[in-house]
């Protein structure tokens, strides 16, 4: 298998397929040096064609990004065909395929879900992107039921700042915003806004508020902002869905009011954290270990983590990182 990609060989120890997007191809692989499980997503540069630019966008992003509920990005290697991204492993799998197999949510666990998801998207926004393509096939659990954003192709990151408007329609069209579809300029964290009304609708509902084959007739039941409220929603639940599905971006709830809701701080009593739970200094422990493995003194190794390459070493610190964080021991093999 690694002999069709020997970029790999001796780094990674590639397995099955487990997924496929569109011009990609996802593959479960060990890391070497940890044995910890990554997801590789592989892209034939020539099959991506005037995609190109997407991968560029996704990998620029996905660098700055580091949060407890976006998939890391560990590694990333080019070839002249090819981009491989090494990313962390959500082994169960879509959101959409969750909510699908328990039909709809009730509001408690859509609430542990949706805390998530304002915490992910608050912190993007705070980094100055907008994802601009939320939607429960983008969200993937890990092991431990965690949510994590992925998929950063359409993220736009607003040159001077998110208040100024974006252009470009995009995204999945039952999850799009009124004025995004309508072709006028937007903000983008107010369509994210929108999108995450969709979403939250979804995990209640177990469908969509506005769906229809045709697009033609779907825009214009977005732009309408009609939608069923069914029986089994609470007045809380209501209420907070159409805050969200405010037609008008200006009347929208904004991200900064969404973190602290009283629907979102039922039965936790504390606003959503979106601060990243990844230190900004470098782990000790993880240094040490990577230090002595390479032979090399601890600040000549601290020095090079800090380059942040996204090379080999790069994803031998996180994955040591992480396992420290999983409680397993900080070693190498
Ligand atoms: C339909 N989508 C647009 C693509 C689909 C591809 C497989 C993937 N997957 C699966 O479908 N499992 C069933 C297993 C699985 C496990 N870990 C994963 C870790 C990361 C990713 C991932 C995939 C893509 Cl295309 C990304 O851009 C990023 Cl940032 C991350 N996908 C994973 C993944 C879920 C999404």
């Amino acid at each position: 298998m690694s002999s069709q990609y020997p970029e790999l060989k001796g780094f990674y120890h590639l397995r099955e397929t487990i997924g496929s997007g569109g011009f990609a191809k996802v593959k479960l692989a060990y890391h070497a040096l940890t044995g910890e499980k990554v997801a590789i997503k592989i892209m034939d540069k020539r099959a991506l064609g005037d995609d190109l630019p997407r991968v560029k966008t996704e990998i620029a992003a996905m660098k700055e990004l580091c949060h407890q509920h976006i998939c890391k990005l560990y590694q990333v290697l080019e070839t002249e065909t090819r981009f491989y991204m090494v990313l962390e492993y959500c082994p169960e799998g879509e959101l959409f395929d969750y909510i699908v197999s328990k039909d709809r949510l009730d509001e408690a666990e859509a609430r542990i879900f949706f805390r998530q998801i304002v915490s992910a998207v608050a912190y993007i926004h705070i980094k100055g992107y907008a994802h601009r393509d939320l939607k429960p096939e983008n969200l993937l659990l890990d092991e431990d039921q965690n949510l994590k954003l992925i998929d950063f192709g359409l993220c736009a990151k607003p040159k001077g700042g998110m208040e100024n408007h974006l252009f470009t329609c995009c995204g999945s069209p039952a999850y799009a915003a009124p004025e995004l579809i309508s072709g006028k300029q937007y903000l983008g964290a107010e369509a994210d806004l929108w999108s995450m009304g969709v979403l939250l609708y979804a995990l209640l509902c177990g469908y969509l508020p506005f769906d229809d084959e045709k697009i033609p007739s779907l825009y214009r039941k977005i732009q309408s902002g009609k939608y069923e409220v069914p029986d089994w929603l609470t007045p809380e639940s209501s209420i907070l869905i159409a805050q969200m599905l405010q037609v008008d971006p200006k009347r929208r709830i904004s991200i900064q009011q969404l973190i602290n809701h009283p629907w979102l701080r039922k039965g936790f009593n504390i606003p959503c954290e979106f601060e990243s739970k990844y230190k900004m200094t470098l782990d000790e422990d993880c240094l040490t270990e990577l230090a002595v493995h390479y032979g090399q003194k601890r600040r000549e190794m601290e020095t090079k983590v800090s380059e942040w390459n996204y090379d080999y070493l790069t994803a031998s610190y996180f994955l040591l990182l992480e396992k420290k964080m999983k409680g397993r021991p900080v070693r190498l093999l």
